[in-house]
């Protein structure tokens, strides 16, 4: 388990005060967990993360092989053990017969959220069609909400910027820390702001 702390100008040290969202990032691949190849959709996320939020955050990164079981165990241990207010995965949502993410996610969530995958699909189909082909899920655990992103490096951005807007609203729904994002970046909805 890497612990990093991040602050809002991107560094790696944190600093300032106030609360401190934890977030975990979860990669799911058989090739970049057996060092195949280098992970760049996991960094891709960290960097996204560093860009959007500015209050003061956490990243917790983990590597797991896919599977349903690797991904339901790391799952638990980011929300429960790691107490993560957020855990964003990537990979393994398509239809290969290794492609389980869902499949583990589903074990270990509450509540299903859908819109988060529709949306996600949604935008994306803009950009490939086989879009389609990913089944992305998103749910919550107890205070923990859990999002997959789909593997490719190239569709971490277009996902993150669509759903970004409704997350700091959905932790403070579910009793998760606040996080206050960068309107240049991103604007978060919060009704009655
Ligand atoms: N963490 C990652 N870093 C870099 N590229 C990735 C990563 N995850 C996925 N990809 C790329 O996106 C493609 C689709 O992702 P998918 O999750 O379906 O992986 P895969 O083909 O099952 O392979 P693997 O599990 O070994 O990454 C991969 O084939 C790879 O080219
Ligand atoms: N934005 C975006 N979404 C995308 C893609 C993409 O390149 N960009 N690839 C699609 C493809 S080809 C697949 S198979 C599914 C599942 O990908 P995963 O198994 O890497 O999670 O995501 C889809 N969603």
């Amino acid at each position: 388990m890497n612990h990093m702390d991040i602050d809002r100008d991107g560094s790696d040290s944190f600093v300032g005060s106030g609360t401190l969202a934890r977030i975990g990032v979860l990669v799911v691949s058989d090739r970049a967990s057996e060092g195949v190849y280098e992970d760049k959709s996991g960094k891709a996320v960290g960097d996204f993360l560093k860009k959007a939020i500015r209050s003061n955050w956490l990243i917790i990164f983990k590597i797991v092989p896919d599977g349903a079981e690797s991904v339901a165990s790391a799952l638990i241990e980011l929300s429960d053990r790691e107490g993560c207010d957020l855990v964003l995965t990537t990979g393994g949502t398509g239809p290969a017969p290794r492609d389980l993410t869902p499949e583990g996610t589903r074990m270990v969530i509450g509540r299903e959220m859908p819109g988060f995958g529709e949306l996600m699909r949604r935008v994306s189909l803009e950009q490939v069609p086989t879009a389609i082909l990913s089944r992305q899920l998103a749910g919550t655990r107890n205070r923990s909400l859990i999002v997959n992103l789909p593997g490719r490096p190239a569709a971490i951005d277009v996902c993150l910027n669509a759903i970004f807007p409704a997350i700091p609203y959905c932790l403070e729904l579910i009793g998760a820390r606040r996080i206050e994002v960068d309107s240049d970046v991103c604007i978060a909805f919060r009704p009655g702001n």
